[in-house]
C-alpha cells in the first residue's frame, strides 16, 4: 500500500516521558524527522545547542517572531517555544515524516495551519507518577517542579481534542503503540 509523509505532532505533560520516547522511536525509525525548536529557557546541563533547542535570547526571538519565522510558537512554563518554519520544510522536503514534540496550545495552532497533522497525546498513568518522574529526572528546581504539576492539569484538559491518546506506563508498550500508531497514518487507507 502507498505511504505517504506525513506531520506528527507529540504533546503531554512535562515529565511523562514524551523525550524518551520519541528518542526511543527514532532509534527503531532513523528515517523520522524530528524539529529542533527555539526557545529562550537556558540550556540544562548536557543539552546541545542545535540537537537538544536552539537557544535564543529573547531579542532574537521578538526579531525572529516579527519576521514570521515560526510556523508556531507559545509561552510555556514562563519561557517561549517555538517551531521555526525553515526546520520543519527542510524535513518534510527530504520527504520524511516529521514529529514536533510540543506544547499543547502550539500543537491546536499547528493543526490550523496543516489540517491534516496528526495529534497524539501523551498520558501520564496516574499524577502520582507524572511527579515521580518529573523529580527522578533531576533537571528541575522546586519551583519549575510546582510550575510543571500546575500546568500539567490544564494541559491533560487539551487531550480530548488530539486524534490519539498514548498512556506511557510501561515504555517499551508506549513505544510500541507510538510506532503504530505513525505507521497507520502514513498508509493509505488508514483512519482517514
Ligand atoms: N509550542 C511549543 N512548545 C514547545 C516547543 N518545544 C518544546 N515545547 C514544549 O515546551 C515544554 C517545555 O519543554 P522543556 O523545557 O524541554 O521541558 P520538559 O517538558 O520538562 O522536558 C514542553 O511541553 C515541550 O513540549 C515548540 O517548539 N513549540
Ligand atoms: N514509561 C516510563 N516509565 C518510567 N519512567 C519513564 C518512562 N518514560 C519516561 N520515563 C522517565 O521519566 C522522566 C521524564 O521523561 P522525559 O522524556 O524527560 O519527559 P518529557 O520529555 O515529557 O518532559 C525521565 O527520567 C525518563 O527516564
Amino acid at each position: 500500500m502507498a505511504r505517504r509523509a506525513r506531520l506528527f505532532v507529540v504533546s503531554g505533560p512535562s515529565g511523562v516521558g514524551k523525550g524518551t520516547l520519541v528518542a526511543r522511536l527514532r532509534e527503531q525509525e532513523p528515517g523520522l524527522g524530528l524539529t529542533v525548536s527555539a526557545t529562550t529557557r537556558a540550556p540544562r546541563e548536557g543539552e546541545v545547542e542545535g540537537t537538544s533547542y536552539y537557544f535564543l535570547t529573547e531579542d532574537e526571538f521578538d526579531r525572529r517572531v516579527a519576521a514570521g519565522e515560526f510556523l508556531e510558537w507559545a509561552h510555556v512554563h514562563g519561557h517561549r517555544y517555538g517551531t521555526l518554519r525553515a526546520e520543519a520544510q527542510r524535513l518534510m522536503d527530504q520527504g520524511r515524516s516529521v514529529v514536533l514534540e510540543i506544547d499543547v496550545q502550539g500543537g491546536i495552532n499547528v493543526r490550523r495551519v496543516h489540517p491534516d497533522a496528526v495529534l497524539v497525546f501523551i498520558e501520564p498513568p496516574s499524577a502520582e507518577e507524572l511527579e515521580r518522574r518529573l523529580r527522578g529526572r533531576g533537571t528541575e528546581d522546586e519551583a519549575s517542579i510546582q510550575m510543571r504539576l500546575a500546568n500539567a492539569t490544564k494541559e491533560l484538559g487539551y487531550a480530548d481534542s488530539y486524534d490519539v491518546r498514548i498512556v506511557n506506563d510501561d515504555l517499551d508498550r508506549a513505544v510500541a503503540e507510538l510506532a503504530h500508531v505513525i505507521d497507520t497514518y502514513e498508509t493509505d487507507g488508514g483512519p482517514f
